[in-house]
C-alpha cells in the first residue's frame, strides 16, 4: 500500500503565486507521507480571457513554475503530477498538457488534452476552450510509478468512458482527471462521473481540483478527490464555502493506492464486454 496525496489550490494569473501556493501543497504531502502528488488542470496559471492564457504562456524550461516543482519533486524524492500551459509550434494557442515529474525531478511523461470544453449552457458556462487550446492526439501508454501504473487524462476528458476504457485496457490502475470544473456542472456531474469511472474500469480515480475564485471571472468547484476501484470515495476536500471559510488555503487529501485490494474487484466482478456490442442491433 502507497499513500497518494491529491492537491486542491486557486491558481491566479501569477505563475510565481501558483507555484508558492503547490510549494505548500508539497510540503504537506512530504508532511503526511504520501509517495506522489497530484495537482489540479492549469496548475500554473488560470488567466482571465484566451489571450491572456495564450500570452503567459512558456515552454518547460523557461517556466518559473514548472522549474520550481522539478526543483521540489527532487528535493522531496516526490514525483509530481500537474496540469499546465505549454506552447505550440505556431504560437497562436497552447497546448492544455499534463506532466509527470518524476523523483529526481525530470519531466518524464506529457499528456496534451484530448477532449476540449467547448461548451454553451443557458444559464450556466459559456465557454470555448478551442479558441486558446490545441487538442492532443495522442493517449500516453500507461506508466509505472510508485503507486501503480498510471493513466492520463485531464477534467473534460472524464466525459468520455470510450477514452478511460482503453486506457484500462492498456494496463492503467490509477486514471487520474486532474480538472479546473465550473461550479454547475460540478455540483451534479462531478462525483458521480468520477465514481462511474473508477467502477467500470475497476480502477483507482485521483482528480486534483482548483477551487475557488480565480480572477473575479472564473470560480472552480473543487472537492478534490481520491476514489477506489470499487468505486468507494476515500478522499474528498471541499468545495467554494470551504474555501472561503479557509481564507484561501491550499489543501491536500491524502489515501492508500492498495493494488491487491485492486486485483481482488477485478477477479470478483470480471468486467468483460461482448466484442460484438456494436453489431447486435435488431435488424
Ligand atoms: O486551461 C485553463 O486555463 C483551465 N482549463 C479549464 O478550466 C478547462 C477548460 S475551460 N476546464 C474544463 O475542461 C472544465 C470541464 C467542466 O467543467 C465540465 O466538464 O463540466
Amino acid at each position: 500500500m502507497t499513500l497518494a496525496a491529491v492537491g486542491q489550490l486557486c491558481s491566479t494569473a501569477s505563475m510565481t503565486h501558483n507555484l508558492s501556493q503547490c510549494q505548500i501543497l508539497v510540503r504537506k504531502a512530504v508532511a503526511a507521507g504520501a509517495k506522489a502528488l497530484f495537482l489540479p488542470e492549469a496548475s500554473d496559471y488560470v488567466a482571465p480571457s484566451p489571450t491572456e492564457t495564450v500570452s503567459l504562456v512558456r515552454s518547460t524550461t523557461d517556466s518559473v513554475f514548472v522549474r520550481g516543482l522539478q526543483h521540489e519533486a527532487l528535493h522531496n524524492k516526490l514525483p509530481i503530477n500537474v496540469g499546465i500551459h505549454e506552447p505550440t509550434t505556431d504560437g497562436k494557442r497552447v497546448r492544455n498538457t499534463l506532466i509527470w515529474i518524476d523523483e529526481e525531478g525530470k519531466i518524464t511523461k506529457r499528456y496534451q488534452k484530448l477532449h476540449l470544453f467547448d461548451v454553451e449552457i443557458e444559464g450556466g458556462p459559456v465557454l470555448r476552450e478551442s479558441k486558446s487550446v490545441e487538442p492532443g492526439n495522442e493517449i500516453v501508454r500507461p506508466f509505472e510509478t510508485v503507486l501503480g501504473r498510471v493513466g492520463l487524462m485531464i477534467c473534460f476528458d472524464l466525459r468520455f468512458p470510450t477514452l478511460s476504457t482503453r486506457i484500462r485496457d492498456l494496463g492503467a490502475q490509477i486514471l487520474t482527471y486532474p480538472s479546473a470544473f465550473t461550479v454547475p456542472t460540478g455540483k451534479v456531474h462531478w462525483e458521480t462521473l468520477l465514481k462511474a469511472r473508477a467502477i467500470e474500469t475497476q480502477s483507482y480515480v485521483i482528480a486534483a481540483a482548483q477551487v475557488g475564485n480565480h480572477n473575479g471571472k472564473r470560480v472552480s468547484y473543487g472537492h478534490g478527490i481520491i476514489v477506489d476501484p470499487w468505486g468507494k470515495i476515500i478522499c474528498e476536500l471541499g468545495g467554494v464555502e470551504e474555501w472561503k471559510a479557509s481564507q484561501g488555503e491550499p489543501v491536500i487529501g491524502v489515501g492508500e493506492v492498495d493494488l491487491e485490494e485492486m486485483e481482488k474487484v477485478r477477479r470478483e466482478m470480471l468486467l468483460a464486454p461482448r466484442k460484438d456490442v456494436v453489431d447486435l442491433v435488431e435488424k
